[in-house]
Formats: C-alpha cells, structure tokens, sequence
C-alpha cells in the first residue's frame, strides 16, 4: 500500500522521491502500478484519470499498443549494443521529416543532457561565452539553467539552485517572458551565444507566447550573431507534428526535443543547422557522448508515436479533450482565475486576471489550486500538484473520459473557495 511504502521510501529517498515535485501530493504520494489508456491505477486499485502523463510523454496515453509491440519487438534482439542501430537513423529521418530545423542531431537520454549540449554546442559555434534564458522557464536540471527556473525549483523556492558557481550564474542573463525589449538591449552587446527559449512556456503553468514575440526574438537574434534555441522538450510532437515552430512559423538555429519523442523512454534529442551540429564529436571540437546515447528501446518507442502521428487524428482529440477540459472549469469556476491553454496543454491559475509571465504567475493562488488538486484526486482525476506545471491531454482522452471529468470538476470546485 501506498502509505507503507512513503514510510520506507522516506527513510531511503532525500524527500522520500527520486524528483522533487511527486512529494507534493498530500498527505502522500499514491504509488502506481500501472497505466491504461487515459488511466493510472494506484496501489490501492484506485482507476484515476491522468492529466500528468509522466509530465507529458504519454501523447498517447498509457501502454499503446503498437508503442508497446515495437518496444517487445526490440527487446526480443537485445537492447543496448555500443554500435549504431537501425532504428536510430529510422527516428532521425522521421525528426528531420517533420522539423526540418534539425538538420542535423544527436540523441541523448534526458531534456537536461539536451539544453546543456545545445547551451555547450551555441558557445562552441560562436565563441561567445554568456546566454539569455527567461524567468520561469525550465530546461532541465543543469547547472547553466537553473537559474530563475520555473517547475519544481520555483515550487520548492529554489529558482536558483544552491551550488550553482557564481562564475556559472554571471554568464546567464534573465529577462521577464514576453518582453523582448528586455531582450534587445541584452543582446545589442553582441556578447551572448545564445537565447534559450520555451516557445510556449509550460513550467510556471502554461503561458503562451505573446503575438509577434518568437517572431522578434527570431529578427533580435539573427542581427546581433546569436543563436537562437528552442526548447521543445514538452512542445515537440505535441504542440503539432512540426511542434511549437511548426505552429507558429518561426525557425530556430537549434532546437531541444525529449519526452515525447522517446514514447515514455528516456531521450532527449538537441538538433539544428549542420554546420552548428557539425561542432560536435566526433566532427567537431565541442565535446558530447553517452553509454545510453541513441538507446535502441527509446529509438524503437519514438519511432512507432510518430508513425501513429503520421497516420492519425490524435492533435484533434488530444485538444478537443483539452478544450472541453477549460470550458468547463470556466463554467463551474466563480472565483477570479485565468486559463492558459495552447493546444493540449493547459494551466488555471486562480486569484488573478492576467497570466502573460512568471512574476504573474507567482502572484496566483496557490493554496487554492493545490485544494482543487486534492479534491479533483477525491473525484478520480490526478492533475499536478504544483500550480508550476502543466496538465497534459492524450489521444486516449475520448468523449467518455471528458464527461466522466466535466462531472467531477463540477464536484470539486467546491471546495476551492
Ligand atoms: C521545457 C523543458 N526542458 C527541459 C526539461 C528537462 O527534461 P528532463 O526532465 O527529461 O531532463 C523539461 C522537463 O520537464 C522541460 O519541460
Ligand atoms: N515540468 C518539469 C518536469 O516535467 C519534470 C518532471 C520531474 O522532474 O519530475
């Protein structure tokens, strides 16, 4: 049972967790035992409607099918090698197919690895040793961006990490989300090497860029030499097959890729212009490798999600799931709130008006958002439980599931206040 193991796990886990935002649902985390469909299932035989999905991964859903046989069909040959494999090169057309941006790539094994070879990789290019990043934005676990970083470090008051070197935190500029005056004046110095960027920030909540603000970073960048970054690792494969610059038509000079792309196995993906990826080893002097790099399990999973992507209408039932999910918290909601939804990815933030950046969103109820997560758990619905993050919707969330949750929003709000 749950509580069984939190009181074992505490003694063995700093926190009890292995990643810092699952210890806060109260009064403990429920433990997990498997997912189907749109649905996780607790140890205590609990069926909850997940809008977590592994914090956002499972595009399409829990256990697929076709994920899962190609997963088997891999396992079957033996998983990890030390040489290239087939399905490498298969995932890497399919990537290039759909983002033409990535010219080139290089697989990793997290979201983290990916923004720290893209910062190392834009450094190397342009030797220029400084970068920009946004308050609130989150790009893993490093010690280059965990510097005003939204997700679990604003939720644990940590936006800037202890241990961080001071001669690290001195080459990484910050400017509000949405504000590119910040941003021209910054980079009009020509000493930065890149800007680092979420093209829909989705760790402080969801916010969406504002109209015309990729575009302009994109011109800022291109006239002062500095590269520009897209971090894709939640919007990539989700925001549309071409990911979030597919959707708003702005290009990047790189672009970071994980969660979905690896079909809920470890993978982080960073990609560009060839002559930029060209920096890297073996062709180039900026340095990257991994014993897991390209691990043919992740290869085989990323490959058979795009295949369905190709082939199917899951952006369209993933975000009508997401829509009907934030008219109805309109509806039954009384209290002030905002939501942000791009696509099928979303956040409410209660108390507040306007949400368009992180010192907004830090303004936001969170007390009361943490009451509409625990009584929406009470109604059999698992949304994060940290207003810092996004809810995520499936190609699994069909009609049915929405209903089941319209119902159980109407119920919880309640107890919001
Ligand atoms: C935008 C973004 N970049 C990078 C990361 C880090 O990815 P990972 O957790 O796989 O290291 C995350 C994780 O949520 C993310 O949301
Ligand atoms: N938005 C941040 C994440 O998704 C990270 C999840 C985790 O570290 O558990």
């Amino acid at each position: 049972m749950s509580g069984e193991l939190w009181e074992v796990a505490k003694s063995l886990f700093p926190g009890g967790v292995n990643s810092p935002v699952r210890a806060k649902v109260q009064p403990y985390p429920f433990y997990v035992r498997g997912g189907q469909g749109p649905y996780i299932f607790t140890e205590e035989g609990k069926a909850l409607v997940d809008f977590v999905l592994g914090y956002g991964p499972l595009f399409l859903g829990h256990n697929p099918p076709y994920v899962r046989r190609a997963v088997e069909r891999q396992l079957e040959r033996g998983w990890l090698f030390g040489t290239p494999s087939r399905a490498e090169v298969e995932l890497a057309r399919k990537i290039r197919r759909h983002v033409p941006s990535m010219e080139k790539m290089r697989f990793v094994n997290s979201g983290t690895e990916a923004t720290m070879v893209a910062l190392r990789l834009a450094r190397g290019y342009t030797g220029r040793t400084k970068v920009l990043k946004f308050d609130g934005n989150y790009h893993g676990a490093h010690d280059y961006v965990l510097i005003d970083a939204g997700s679990a470090a604003s939720e644990y008051g940590v936006p800037t990490s202890a241990g961080v070197p001071e001669e690290v935190t001195r080459t990484v500029s910050v400017c509000p989300y949405n504000d590119l005056s910040c941003v021209q004046k910054i980079l009009s110095k020509e000493d930065h090497a890149a800007v680092i960027v979420e093209p829909v920030m989705g760790n402080m909540g969801v916010i969406p860029p504002s109209k015309g603000f990729l575009s302009g970073l994109r011109e800022i960048c291109s006239s002062t030499g500095t590269l520009l970054i897209f971090d894709e690792v939640i919007t990539g494969f989700r925001l549309s097959i071409s990911g979030a610059q597919g959707l708003f038509g702005v290009n990047p000079d790189i672009t970071t890729l994980g969660k979905i792309v690896g079909g809920g196995f470890p993978i982080g993906v960073v990609g560009g212009r060839k002559e930029i990826m060209d920096q890297l080893t073996p062709s180039g002097p900026v340095f990257n490798a991994g014993t897991f790099n390209a691990h043919p399990l992740s290869m085989a999973a990323g490959v058979a999600v795009i295949e369905q992507l190709e082939n199917g209408n899951h952006h369209v039932v993933a975000e009508r799931a997401a829509k009907a999910f934030v008219d109805s918290l309109d509806d039954s909601l009384k209290l002030t709130h905002v939501v942000n939804r791009v696509g099928s990815m979303f956040q409410v933030f209660l108390g507040v008006s306007e949400v368009r950046n992180a010192s907004q969103a830090r303004k936001a109820d969170r007390e009361a958002y943490l009451r509409l997560h625990s009584s929406l758990l009470r109604e059999g619905v698992f949304i994060p439980p940290s207003q810092f993050e996004a809810l995520f919707t499936s190609a699994a969330h069909d009609q049915d599931v929405v209903d089941f949750v319209v119902r159980a929003l109407r119920n919880a709000v309640r107890s919001v206040g």
